[in-house]
């Protein structure tokens, strides 16, 4: 009765190509504006970067994913849902998509979705997220947070306790098998 091995999966720059998506838009609504292009991307917030290239971006940038359909509209991420599907499927194995409050997937093929501002109090084994720092209430959260290979992060030294996971290609298997008992 080996205990069940609890996936927590994060939804943008995970799942969904946020980066990708958000400089098409972008682009497309602002073409005569500057831009910064997905190998310049440094840092996790888009906002903060588009408002250092110049002040007022920064809102034009919000006002992007804050605009009707952007995220339903997002193009998956390679292998992706996928590995979800094939976690979901696996012995004792439960595999949750956690994201922040956001609007997500209208055809999300999964009921099991957890929203939540502060993914600390998520309670899980292993949570794989392309944010570098994920903070909350919780200073000890029950996870290892396994950092996904995201533009923006993938030039930041991380220190060597903290495993990466390149891409859905990369050994996402081993690593939920190194958590297992
Ligand atoms: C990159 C970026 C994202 N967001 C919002 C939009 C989607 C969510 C994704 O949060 P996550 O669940 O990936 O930690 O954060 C922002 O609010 N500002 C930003 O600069």
């Amino acid at each position: 009765s080996g205990k069940r091995l609890r996936v927590l999966v994060d939804m943008d720059g995970v799942l969904a190509d946020f980066e990708g998506g958000f400089l098409k838009k972008y682009r497309a609504r602002y073409p005569d504006e500057p831009y910064i292009t997905l190998e310049d991307r440094r840092g996790f917030w888009v906002s903060t970067q588009y408002g250092r290239l110049r002040s007022d971006l920064c809102e034009k940038a919000i006002s992007i994913w804050e605009s009707k359909d952007f995220f339903i509209e997002l193009q998956p991420l390679p292998g992706g849902v996928e590995a979800v599907k094939e976690m979901a499927k696996m012995d004792n194995t439960d595999v949750f998509i956690c994201t922040s409050p956001i609007k997500h997937y209208k055809h999300c093929p999964y009921e099991k979705v957890i929203l939540t501002r502060d993914k600390t109090l998520i309670s899980g084994d292993i949570l794989i997220d392309d944010k570098p720092d994920i903070l909350g209430v919780e200073a000890e959260p029950t996870w290892e947070h396994i950092l996904f290979t995201a533009c923006h992060n993938k030039h930041l030294s991380v220190s060597p306790a903290q495993r990466r996971l390149l891409s859905w290609s990369d050994d996402w298997r081993a690593m939920l098998d190194s958590k297992r008992q």
